[in-house]
């Protein structure tokens, strides 16, 4: 027997839309729900039970269930058999014709190409719209409406295709779009996207129909964040495992979504809804296997989904009372069912005959359901608002308007507003061009952060280098005249080439540095553009850019923390050396002190010095913090930091004394103010202190002195940078034995002619000679010519004698070169520094300063003998003021050693007119003495005497009695 079950393919109009009537302002049109059968495929365990497949689907709009088998003929000696199999039941074979059936290959997007596709232009017109999915438990109902990440249900892909419709409207309107997901659950309504333990009521709208009070509304502009909120929402969803689904959901999910759309020209509202239900799955307890609690879920399930039933049996029938109160599932879908909505239901079957029951059921129920006739209107407010809405609208309209320019000038992209996919393509690229821009920004950066680290580490050991040289320098002055040679020959142009070459790697480094800190500046500025477009263009991308800029300053810190570990490296060398030459100096302190003691040659100011220094020696652990940073310490603060702000150091190097001229002796005339470190102070009229300890040098002079060389040199300021050595400046402290009057020693010749004038006419060259030779005071070099003859003419200055405080009258009109020469110590043999071989060792760039001078005019003459020449005379000049400097602290030791044989006179005539005083008042204490016993004896007689008379008187007296 062949049952036929009447769907809309059979009889029923079948999608039938009638013309949409108006009557006011909405239009009616009566059409059937549309229903879609969808046969699921076999799952693991119906296939391994290997049962039979109940559903045989025909096309795509008919299916049979339950149909009849094929049975194989059964012949028994050559006569077929009737092979009848009296305890089976007989196929059912019953075909349904529905409006579309979808077999067990068909996918979600079949689905959603066969059932929500079109509804979507319905809901465009203005029609309420729901899909709900029908089935037992296990059946596909969730698969089909939500379905997974790389198979989305048909609530997405429904959803993603209103989106693009939209866009294809907005010319002409404006849409409005909000979601709200709920589920019911033990006929209680909860908010999905809202979770809360207290269940929302139903309300009924004469105007807007059901309700769910209190239900959030969520505004969404994608698809994608629709799937990821409705990942979200189902997380909060009952779900437990039964015997029949491991992922069975125990509630009814509506998913709702309203749209407001307003024509731009009429301004027609329209509000539309279009809802989209996952039902919980039919069920036989015996199915399932549930007890307690799932039965009780269970029950409600089937008992909700029973007056679901009802209502479509009512609603098919054309019944006037429908039982939509009856549950709260009912009376959510009164819309969808029989109101003004356009409806598709999908019902859900599984093909084996494992489900026999249930599936024959859901046919029944889709079959029923098909017949329900709906009546539906458009849901359109009427255009003809009066005049005051009207105003109103055309002010909202005008703010948007302004609005919407706002958003344009922001970014000339925004112009074209994309659609779903397009945006998310967009936001890709912006991806792609971030982070290449980035890659070229970090490679610029990290260019620049190598070139920083170099010149710090440069700067580091330049200074280095130079304090050691000092320390050599200090010693080799107070020793024999054979380290005062080796180290003029050799260690001052040695450390002088090292300053030159550091001159050279600084400014080629300066350069490298700013150039390349101009490439990353702007390219730092293009990227932050491009950063704050992507931003406002595609807030998504904030994240992106926030971990982009986290990961530059991650970048930052680290190439910080590698320059200070190779600072710390190099200081770490320093310090272990210095620790060494440091720990052989109290020792060698100790011997000369011993040595002086020895010879009785120890003054008490050289023992109180002695001393401090022991004190010194002894409080060395002083507490120094961490982070104490000397404040005037500028070579610090530019090797320590590493700011990409500021890529130059700020050390000025422009102000400070050439490497070749620091000598120990300066005059304190010279420097920087009036009483500066180095410059002799008077304490009083009989101390003079000179502090030309290692603390009082300053390193970012000498170290900018470097730089100096590589200069032109300024003449006028070349000029005075040099003077006449004041004797009184003495790296010690003096007591003067005698009074002696403080002033200024030098006298500077006042009619001296305005150099700078002469210098531009006659190329001639300045500077006061850093001696106090007899011979040689002050000295003007004049007219170098391209014949290199050098005219010295000698300027008469005064210079005082430290022990006689007298004139030391100077020399003139004598050759400077004549004048050296005969001050050449016969046995000293001057090395050919240069290697004056090659024409290009010729040529090197001379690091004195008389060589330094016109060094491009003399160029062209450059020859070896000239240079050796002037070698000799540099270092002449050289040997003359070290000698005159020994023979000085040679004449000043005397001075002093003179002084002290005075004072040890002078106290011995007072301790000897002190002893004579001594001996004069004892003498006379003693004659005073010897006066007092004499008086006192005579006394004493006296009163022997008158005691004796006191005896005899009392003899007498006793022998009268
Ligand atoms: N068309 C299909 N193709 C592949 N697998 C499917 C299909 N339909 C359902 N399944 C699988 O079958 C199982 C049950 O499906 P689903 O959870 O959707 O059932 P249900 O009807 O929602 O059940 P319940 O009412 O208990 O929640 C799931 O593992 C799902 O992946």
């Amino acid at each position: 027997m062949v049952g036929l079950q009447k769907g809309p393919g059979l009889g029923a109009k079948k999608g039938s839309v009638a013309a949409p009537s108006k009557t006011g302002s909405t239009q009616n049109m009566s059409a059937n729900i549309k229903v879609v059968v969808r046969v699921r495929p076999l799952n693991m365990k119906e296939m391994q039970s290997n049962n039979r497949i109940v559903v045989d689907v025909v096309d795509d709009k008919m299916l049979v269930f339950d149909p009849k088998e094929e049975t194989r003929p059964f012949f028994y000696q050559g006569v077929q058999q009737p092979n009848k199999n009296y305890l089976k039941r007989a196929n059912k074979e019953l075909k349904f014709v529905f409006d579309d059936v979808c077999g067990q290959e068909a996918s979600n997007q079949d689905v959603f190409e066969t059932t929500t596709k079109d509804i979507i232009s319905s809901l465009m017109e203005g029609y309420n719209c729901s899909v709900f999915a029908y089935g037992a438990t296990g059946a596909g109902k969730t698969f089909t409406m939500i379905g997974t990440l790389e198979n989305p249900g048909i609530t997405y892909l429904t959803m993603a295709h209103l989106f693009y419709t939209i866009d294809s409207f907005e010319k002409d309107r404006d849409f409005d779009i909000g979601v709200s997901y709920i589920e019911v659950y033990n006929e209680n309504v909860y908010d999905l996207l809202k979770p809360s333990s207290t269940p929302l009521q139903l309300r009924e709208d004469s105007k807007y129909g059901v309700m769910v009070a209190g239900l959030s509304l969520h505004s969404i502009k994608t698809a994608r964040e629709l799937l990821n909120m409705l990942e979200d929402g189902n997380k909060n969803r009952t779900q437990h495992p039964t015997d029949a689904n491991a992922e069975s959901s125990r509630s009814h999910a509506v998913f709702q979504v309203y749209v407001k759309m307003q024509y731009k020209i009429s301004s027609q509202l329209r509000m539309v809804k279009l809802s989209m239900i996952d039902l919980a799955g039919s069920e036989r307890a015996s199915a399932t296997g549930c007890k307690g609690d799932r039965f009780k879920e269970g029950a409600n399930i089937n008992k909700s989904l029973l007056s679901l039933g009802n209502c479509i049996n009512k609603l098919a029938d054309g019944s006037n009372y429908i039982p939509y109160r009856d549950s709260k599932l009912t009376r959510l879908l009164k819309d969808s069912l029989g109101g003004n909505c356009k409806t598709v239901m999908i019902a859900n079957v599984s093909p084996s005959s494992i489900t026999y029951e249930d599936t024959y059921n859901t046919l029944k129920y889709a079959a029923r359901a098909n017949k329900i006739q709906l009546s539906i209107k458009k849901n359109i407010v009427d255009g003809d608002i009066r005049a005051s809405q009207y105003v109103k609208i055309n002010k909202e309209l005008k703010k948007r308007i302004k609005e919407l320019e706002a958003k344009l000038s922001l970014s000339s992209l925004k112009t074209v507003k994309e659609s779903d996919g397009v945006k998310e393509k967009l936001s890709q690229q912006w991806r792609q061009r971030i982070q290449s821009a980035e890659t070229a920004h970090a490679a610029i950066e990290s260019r620049l952060i190598a070139n920083m680290c170099q010149q710090r580490m440069l700067a580091l050991r330049q200074h280095l280098r130079t304090r050691a040289f000092q320390h050599l320098t200090d010693l080799a002055h107070r020793c024999s005249t054979e380290h005062i040679q080796q180290m003029c020959v050799e260690d001052i142009p040695r450390q002088e080439r090292a300053a030159e070459s550091y001159v050279k790697q600084c400014a080629l480094l300066d350069t490298k540095v700013l150039s390349t800190w101009s490439e990353w500046n702007e390219s730092q500025k293009k990227l932050n553009l491009m950063y704050n477009q992507a931003v406002a263009d595609h807030p998504e991308l904030k994240d992106f850019v926030q971990k982009l800029q986290t990961q530059a300053k991650l970048r930052l810190a680290e190439a910080r923390g590698n320059l200070r570990y190779k600072l710390l490296a190099i200081e770490h060398q320093e310090i272990k050396s210095f620790t060494d030459y440091a720990s052989e100096m109290p020792r060698m302190l100790k011997k000369l002190y011993l040595t002086l003691k020895g010879y009785d040659r120890v003054t008490p100011p050289l023992t109180n010095e002695y001393l401090e220094i022991m004190k010194k020696a002894k409080s060395v652990k002083g507490i120094v913090w961490s982070d104490e940073v000397p404040d005037n310490d500028d070579l610090f603060k530019f090797v320590s930091s590493l700011d990409l702000e500021k890529p130059i150091s700020g050390i000025n190097f422009d102000d400070e004394e050439n490497i070749e001229n620091r000598e120990p002796l300066l005059s304190a005339k010279k420097r920087k103010g009036t009483f500066t470190k180095g410059t002799p102070m008077k304490i009083n009229n009989e101390t003079i202190i000179i502090n030309d300890s290692f603390e009082s040098m300053d390193v970012k002079q000498v170290m900018n002195s470097a730089k100096k060389v590589k200069k032109e040199p300024s003449q006028s300021s070349e000029v005075d940078k040099f003077s006449t050595i004041d004797p009184n400046c003495l790296n010690s402290t003096f007591v003067m034995a005698h009074k002696m009057d403080w002033k200024e020693t030098v006298k500077v010749e006042p009619n001296r002619q305005p150099i700078k004038t002469q210098m531009e006419r006659t190329n001639t060259i300045t500077r006061t000679n850093n001696s106090n030779d007899r011979d040689i005071s002050n000295v003007e070099v004049k007219n170098i010519t391209d014949s290199a003859d050098v005219n010295i003419e000698f300027i008469q200055a005064e210079t005082l004698d430290p022990c006689t405080s007298q004139s030391i009258p100077s020399i003139k009109n004598r050759d400077w070169e004549e004048n050296c020469k005969e001050n050449i110590p016969n046995n000293i043999e001057v090395p050919n520094v240069f290697d004056c071989s090659t024409p290009k060792a010729m040529l090197r760039k001379p690091v004195s300063k008389e060589l330094s001078v016109s060094y491009d005019k003399r160029k062209s003459y450059f020859n070896p003998l000239e240079t050796r020449k002037r070698i000799i005379t540099y270092t002449d000049k050289k040997i003359n003021f070290l000698k005159q400097k020994e023979i000085r602290e040679h004449d000043l030791s005397k001075y002093a050693k003179e002084e002290h044989e005075k004072h040890m006179l002078h106290e011995e005539e007072a301790h000897k007119k002190s002893m004579l005083y001594k001996e004069e008042a004892h003498q006379k204490a003693m004659q005073q003495m010897e006066e007092r016993h004499k008086k006192y004896m005579e006394q004493q007689e006296e009163l022997h005497q008158i005691e004796m008379e006191c005896k005899k008187q009392h003899l007498e007296n006793m022998k009268i009695k």
